[in-house]
C-alpha cells in the first residue's frame, strides 16, 4: 500500500481523498530533523505548505519517496534543485490561493488607510479618540501593482472594483495585454514609483527579486504613499522600510511575509510606525486551504497511482537517452534564452527560433522548450522546465515560434533567435564547436565568437583606436578581471559590439565608467551560468 506523509497542517478532505483511493496516510505535521527524515524515508510521497522547510539535507537519502506535493504556490522552502537529483518530482498547485491571496492584500490596504487595527487596540485599551484615526480614501487614488501575475492581477481587479485606478508592471506581460486588461502599464519601477498613492508587490521571492524595493525606491515615492507586501519576505527591504515609516518618508506598509519566519525578535518592522502587520496569512482562509489540499492530494494519488505528474517544476520531458543524445544543443538553446532576457529592452511579445543546417528538424521542440525555460527562468515564481516552460510564456501572452531551413551557412549547425519586444528586436545566434563547446556566433547585427558563460559585459561602441584599452583599463583599475574577449563590427570604423566575459560581477562605478565614454551607446551586464552548469532540469 502506498504511503504519503503530510508534513504540515493539511485540510481533511486532502487526507480523506487519499485514505478513499486506499493510500495509507501518516498526517504528523511539525515533524523536525531526523523524525522528519525517517517519516520521509517510509513514505512514498510527502504532502506539504510553507513548514517544514524541505532543505538539501532531506533529499540526501530520501529512501523510497518519489514526490513532494507543495500545497500552495512558492516552493521556495524545498530545495527543487536537490529533490531534482534524487529525481523525486516536485509539484505545486498555483491558483488555489490566488483568490484569498488578493484579498488579504485588499484588506491590508483597508485596514491600513482606515488605521483600523490601531483604533482597535485603542478602544481594546479603554480608549475612544475620533481625531487620531483620520484615514484616507483608496477611491481614486493609484495603486502601482508590481507583477501582474494571478494574484496581481485579482488584485488590480478589486483596485478598480474600489474606484482606484491601476498602473502595472510585470517584465513578461506586455503594454498591449495590459491594456487588454484596463490598465495603464509602466515602463520600469523607477517610473511608476513616484505615481503612486499605494504600492502592492505580487512578484516570486528569491534572488532576482531581493530588496527590489530599498531605500533609493522608496526615496523616489511619494511621502503619502503606502506599501504593500504579500508575496515573499524580503523583496522590500525590511530596514529601510522601518527607517522610512520612522521617518515619515512613507505614509505606511502592510506586511503579510517576512524574510525569517516566524518574524525575529529583532526584526524592525516588528515596532514600525503605521505599519499592519500579519503572519503570512495571504493564503489562510478555509476555501483556499480547502483548495489547496485537495489538489495537492489529487497531485499526489495521480502521481501515486497511475504514474501522471502535472504542475511539475522540475520534471524533463523525456526520457533520459534521448536527453543525453542532444544535451550539448539543449544548454546552447538555454544560454541562448537567458541571454537573449538580459538583452532585450521591455516585455517580451514574441521569440522566434530558426534551427539551420544539421539541426534543422533535430528535435527542435526540446531545443526551443529549453530556450524558453532559459528565457524565463530568472523571472517566475514557478520553476520552469521542459515541460512547463512553453505554457508559461503562452500565460503571459509570449509567443513562441521556430522553423527550420537545412540549408548549411557558414555553420554545420546553427541556432538562430530573434526576440520582439516593444522596443525592438535582439537577434543571437549560437552554435557548438567540436560538438560541445557552446558558442555565440552572432549579437545584433554583429558576428563574434563569444563565449555563453559566466558574467558578460555586453558594450555597444563606435569603432575607435584606443576603446578597448580604456574599457580594460577601468575594469583593471576596479580589479575585476577579464577572462576572454570578442568583437564584432559592421565594418571599420562603423558600429562594434565588445563582450568581455568577466571573472566577477563590476560594481556599478566601474560600469558607469565605461558608459561614460562617449563612443559607447548601451552598456549591459548579463549573468549567465558557469561553463559546464547544467539546470537541474537537465543534469
Ligand atoms: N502571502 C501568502 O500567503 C501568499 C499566497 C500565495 C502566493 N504568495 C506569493 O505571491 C507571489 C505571486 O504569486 P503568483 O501566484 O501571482 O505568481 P505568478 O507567477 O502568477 O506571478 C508572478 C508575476 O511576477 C512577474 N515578475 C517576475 N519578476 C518580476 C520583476 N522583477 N518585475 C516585475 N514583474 C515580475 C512575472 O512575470 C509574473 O507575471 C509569489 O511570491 C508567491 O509565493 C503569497
Ligand atoms: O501555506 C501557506 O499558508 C502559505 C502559502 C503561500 O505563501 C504560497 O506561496 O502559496
Amino acid at each position: 500500500m502506498a504511503r504519503v506523509l503530510i508534513a504540515d497542517k493539511l485540510e481533511s478532505s486532502g487526507v480523506e481523498l487519499l485514505q478513499a483511493a486506499g493510500i495509507e496516510v501518516d498526517n504528523r505535521p511539525g515533524l523536525k530533523g531526523d523524525e522528519l527524515k525517517a517519516a520521509i524515508q517510509a513514505a512514498d510521497a510527502v504532502i506539504c505548505r510553507s513548514q517544514p522547510k524541505l532543505s538539501a539535507e532531506y533529499f540526501d537519502n530520501p529512501g523510497k519517496m518519489r514526490a513532494v506535493a507543495r500545497a500552495g504556490v512558492g516552493v521556495d522552502n524545498i530545495d527543487v534543485a536537490a529533490a531534482t537529483r534524487k529525481g523525486v518530482v516536485v509539484m505545486n498547485t498555483p491558483g488555489g490561493n490566488t483568490v484569498s491571496a488578493a484579498e488579504h492584500t485588499i484588506a491590508l490596504l483597508l485596514a491600513l488607510s482606515r488605521r483600523i487595527p490601531a483604533a482597535d487596540a485603542t478602544m481594546k485599551a479603554g480608549g475612544w479618540d475620533r481625531n487620531k484615526f483620520v484615514g484616507t480614501e483608496v477611491a481614486g487614488k493609484v495603486l502601482g501593482v508590481v507583477g501582474l501575475g494571478r494574484i496581481g492581477r485579482e488584485v488590480a481587479r478589486r483596485a478598480k472594483g474600489l474606484d482606484m485606478k491601476v498602473i502595472a508592471l510585470d517584465q513578461f506581460v506586455t503594454a498591449a495585454k495590459v491594456a487588454e486588461l484596463g490598465y495603464e502599464s509602466a515602463a520600469s519601477l523607477d517610473e511608476l514609483l513616484p505615481r503612486v498613492d499605494y504600492l502592492t508587490l505580487h512578484v516570486p521571492g528569491g534572488a532576482e527579486t531581493k530588496s527590489m524595493v530599498g531605500a533609493r525606491e522608496l526615496g523616489l515615492m511619494k511621502k503619502t504613499a503606502r506599501v504593500l507586501n504579500v508575496a515573499r519576505g524580503g523583496i522590500i527591504d525590511e530596514k529601510a522600510l522601518a527607517d522610512a515609516l520612522a521617518a515619515g518618508t512613507i505614509a505606511g506598509a502592510g506586511v503579510d511575509v517576512f524574510s525569517v519566519e516566524p518574524i525575529a525578535a529583532d526584526n524592525p518592522l516588528a515596532k514600525a510606525p503605521n505599519i499592519v502587520i500579519t503572519p503570512h496569512l495571504g493564503a489562510s482562509t478555509l476555501e483556499a486551504q480547502e483548495n489547496v489540499a485537495v489538489e495537492a492530494a489529487q497531485l499526489i494519488k495521480d502521481f501515486l497511482l497511475s504514474g501522471q505528474v502535472a504542475n511539475a517544476v522540475n520534471m524533463a520531458a523525456v526520457n533520459p537517452a534521448e536527453l543525453a543524445e542532444v544535451r550539448p544543443y539543449v544548454d546552447l538553446a538555454r544560454r541562448l534564452g537567458l541571454l537573449q532576457a538580459q538583452v532585450a529592452q521591455g516585455a517580451i511579445r514574441k521569440a522566434s527560433l530558426t534551427y539551420r543546417g544539421e539541426l534543422a528538424g533535430q528535435k527542435t521542440k526540446l531545443l526551443t522548450a529549453a530556450f524558453t525555460a532559459g528565457m524565463l527562468e530568472y523571472r517566475l515564481s514557478e520553476g520552469v522546465n521542459l515541460v512547463n516552460a512553453d505554457v508559461l510564456a503562452r500565460d503571459r501572452g509570449i509567443e513562441i515560434a521556430e522553423s527550420s531551413s537545412p540549408k548549411k551557412g557558414d555553420f554545420a549547425a546553427l541556432l538562430h533567435t530573434e526576440v520582439e519586444t516593444e522596443a525592438g528586436t535582439t537577434v543571437a545566434s549560437g552554435t557548438l564547436f567540436g560538438d560541445q563547446y557552446v558558442r555565440l556566433v552572432q549579437l545584433g547585427p554583429f558576428r563574434m565568437e563569444g563565449y555563453l558563460d559566466g558574467v558578460l559585459l555586453v558594450f555597444r561602441h563606435h569603432d575607435v583606436p584606443g576603446l578597448i584599452g580604456f574599457v580594460g583599463t577601468i575594469f583593471g583599475k576596479h580589479k575585476v578581471n577579464i577572462a576572454q574577449m570578442t568583437v564584432g563590427r559592421t565594418s571599420p570604423g562603423g558600429e562594434a559590439i565588445g563582450i568581455l566575459n568577466l571573472d566577477n560581477w563590476p560594481s556599478d562605478e566601474a560600469v558607469a565608467e565605461v558608459k561614460a565614454h562617449p563612443q559607447i551607446s548601451s552598456v549591459t551586464v548579463v549573468k549567465l551560468p558557469a561553463a559546464g552548469e547544467l539546470p537541474a532540469w537537465l543534469g
